[in-house]
């Protein structure tokens, strides 16, 4: 911010603005220090007199001094329009992250509520609240204040929903930090700018519509004035001497600048702040506390991961969609699992109900889902997102997505040691440091100082596994870790990882919809078609023995040294499937070679076979010539 400020303030409209507004605060301060008595004094001999040099713009019905009264009126009217703002902004804060942060139905009421109350007009509310709460300066300023917090509030969800939905913030979550602070610290910094903007165009409507009131009688009442009842005194003998009226009304127009030019230079340094600061997510680490307690009881059944029967549904208009359908996954420590299969086979959402992390109104059952031998079906959720804190490291795919961009990296990184290993700052700091070092960043502690956007994209994806290794993960989850990265960075991505699993014996589910990079990092590849596992075989094995028409297929797309350079790149024909309309018997069945009736009304099952286990009618069956070319050409 600092860095940043003085560009600001180099800028014509940052200069305007911060001018002005310094000079209407000053006069606020000083304005009924110096001129209080004058402005108060009346003089009987010199009733509405004109401009002179003893009064620059006359006298009022009492012989007051116009231009002392307007400046001392500076005073009343900021403090009301700020004050009144602060409580809008406030009221409007509140009502709009409260559907982020409250259980659904609750979070829908108030949404709701908001919308009822954007349906007045605020000036109409202004004046009903105005009249309802009574004639004073106190109500007209809850009145205004009321009344500009719908439109703030609905500013607010919809700014924060969108933030809400980021990859970072999701780590935060699976990191453990409550909601309260996610959006205190990962959700509002991102959304500043605009509500900083509209913060300050509100400030001039609350000013315009404090006038308003005190013009009309209902706002400011006697002795007090303010700009709006100096209009309405100057109004009466504007025929006579205009400035009565003019002097007011000029300081309207030079405070509402004052508060837009200064808006626009404020969210000038805070776009400049997030365009240039992507931040990233802060993923889970171990507390020494609970890892003792879940090894003994992952040691009893020597799995990390035992999902069994995994589904997830969404509501549709035609009836639930399925897009997991019951995937079955067991992870023992150092072992590395990929997940393959094309876009929408369900590869994702296998991953996030893992990490616990379906958003509502999608549903997650299964027969066993279990992490470091914890049912995450039954218990108190609270243990559960402490033990997925502690145990459990998600890589996203899209590292700029899934970093904060407005928090440097070593606060990232150190925010979930700090929450649940209880380091200090410095040991935080310390560990972070040593982290990066650990997946292969050069000059480590400058690296911590800087932000997200300050990375490149390798860097950021390393990063972003040193955050997972701030503690010691039972299990890393990465889901496309290295789609965005050229050859030599994904290799290096993939080395870290493989170097984590050898060095700390942690199990890794790889998802990717590259087989190349998933038989050379994994142990095991799960295929997944259609929301389900439809083969499940040792990767050394992929290329030779791989039995179902799917995976062949997925294998034959990828080129290799022997593929013709002048013949089109190899698909799969036909379209994956929509998880609204899965067909009955094999989900595959429309696109596949060896497609017979009873493919079209089974559904095969897993089964295990000599290397691996295959859901296929056809698993023996080879792929005739030349319907391999339609199938996979
Ligand atoms: N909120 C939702 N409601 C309904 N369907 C959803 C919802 N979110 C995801 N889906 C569907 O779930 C299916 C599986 O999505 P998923 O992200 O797991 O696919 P994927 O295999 O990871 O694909 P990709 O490689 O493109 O990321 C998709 O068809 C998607 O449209």
């Amino acid at each position: 911010m600092r860095r940043h400020r003085p560009e600001v303030l180099r800028t014509p409209v940052g200069i305007v603005g911060v001018t002005l507004l310094t000079v209407l605060v000053l006069l606020a301060v000083l304005a009924p220090l110096l001129w209080g008595d004058r402005a108060t004094a009346t003089n009987t001999g010199n009733m509405l007199a004109g401009p002179s040099p003893e009064h620059w713009a006359g006298t009022d019905n009492l012989g007051r001094d116009i231009l002392f009264r307007t400046l001392v009126a500076t005073r009343l009217s900021l403090v009301l329009t700020l004050v009144a703002t602060t409580l809008g902004v406030g009221l409007g804060l509140l009502l709009g992250l409260a559907p982020l942060l409250l259980p659904q139905r609750l979070g829908r009421l108030v949404v709701a509520f908001v919308n009822v109350l954007l349906g007045f007009p605020s000036l109409l509310m202004v004046l009903f609240l105005a009249v309802i709460l009574g004639v004073s300066t106190t109500s007209a300023l809850l009145a205004i204040g009321i009344a500009i917090a719908p439109p703030f509030a609905r500013l607010v969800h919809a700014l924060g929903a969108g933030v809400t939905e980021r990859d970072f913030v999701a780590a935060a979550r699976i990191a453990g930090v409550p909601p309260a602070r996610i959006m205190v610290r990962h959700v509002l910094p991102n959304v500043a700018e605009p509500l900083v903007v509209n913060a300050t165009v509100t400030a001039s409507s609350v000013l315009l519509a404090f006038g308003g009131l005190s013009f009309l009688g209902i706002g400011v009442q006697a002795p007090q004035y303010d700009w709006g009842r100096l209009m309405q005194d100057g109004l009466a003998i504007i025929y006579d001497n205009p400035l009565a009226a003019l002097a007011p009304g000029i300081a309207f127009v030079l405070t509402g600048l004052a508060f837009n030019l200064t808006g626009e230079a404020a969210a000038g340094t805070f776009g400049a702040k997030s365009r240039s600061r992507m931040r990233w997510p802060a993923p889970a680490s171990p507390r020494p506390g609970t890892r003792d307690d879940a090894d003994l009881a992952a040691d009893r059944d020597g799995l990390v991961l035992d999902v069994r029967d995994l589904a997830v549904t969404f509501p549709g208009p035609d009836g639930p969609i399925p897009p997991v359908r019951g995937v079955s996954i067991a992870l023992r420590a150092g072992e590395a699992v990929g997940v393959v299969g094309e876009s929408g086979s369900g590869k994702s959402m296998t991953a996030l109900a893992v990490a616990q992390l379906v958003e509502e109104p999608g549903r997650v059952t299964a027969e066993r889902l279990a992490f470091c031998a914890t049912d995450l079906r039954s218990g108190r959720r609270a243990a559960h997102d402490a033990l997925l804190g502690t145990s459990l490291a998600v890589v996203f795919q899209d590292p700029m997505t899934s970093l904060n961009p407005v928090l440097r990296v070593g606060t990232q990184l150190g925010e979930a040691a700090r929450r649940h290993q209880g380091l200090t700052r410095r040991q935080a700091s310390a560990r972070a440091a040593d982290r990066l070092r650990a997946v292969h960043l050069a000059e480590p502690e400058r690296r911590l100082r800087q932000y997200p956007h300050e990375f490149s994209g390798g860097m950021r994806q390393r990063a972003m596994i040193a955050m997972g290794l701030m503690g010691t993960p039972r299990l890393i989850v990465a889901d496309e870790p290295t789609t965005a990265l050229d050859m030599t960075v994904q290799r290096q991505v993939l080395d870290v990882l493989q170097e984590v699993r050898r060095e700390h014996g942690t199990a890794l589910l790889l998802i990717s919809h590259d087989v190349s990079v998933v038989s050379s990092v994994c142990d095991r590849v799960l295929v997944m078609y259609a929301g389900r596992i439809v083969e499940d075989l040792p990767s050394a094995d992929l290329h030779t023995q791989a039995r179902h028409p799917y995976t062949r297929a997925l294998i034959g797309a990828v080129p290799d040294m022997t593929t013709d350079l002048d013949a089109p790149l190899a698909t799969i024909a036909g379209q994956p499937v929509d998880p609204r309309h899965v067909p009955d018997g094999c989900a595959f069945a429309a696109r596949c070679p060896l497609v017979t009736d009873r493919c079209r009304q089974e559904e095969p099952t897993l089964q295990a076979g000599p290397v691996g286990a295959v859901a296929c009618w056809h698993v023996d069956d080879p792929i005739p010539a030349e319907t391999e070319e339609v199938a996979v050409g």
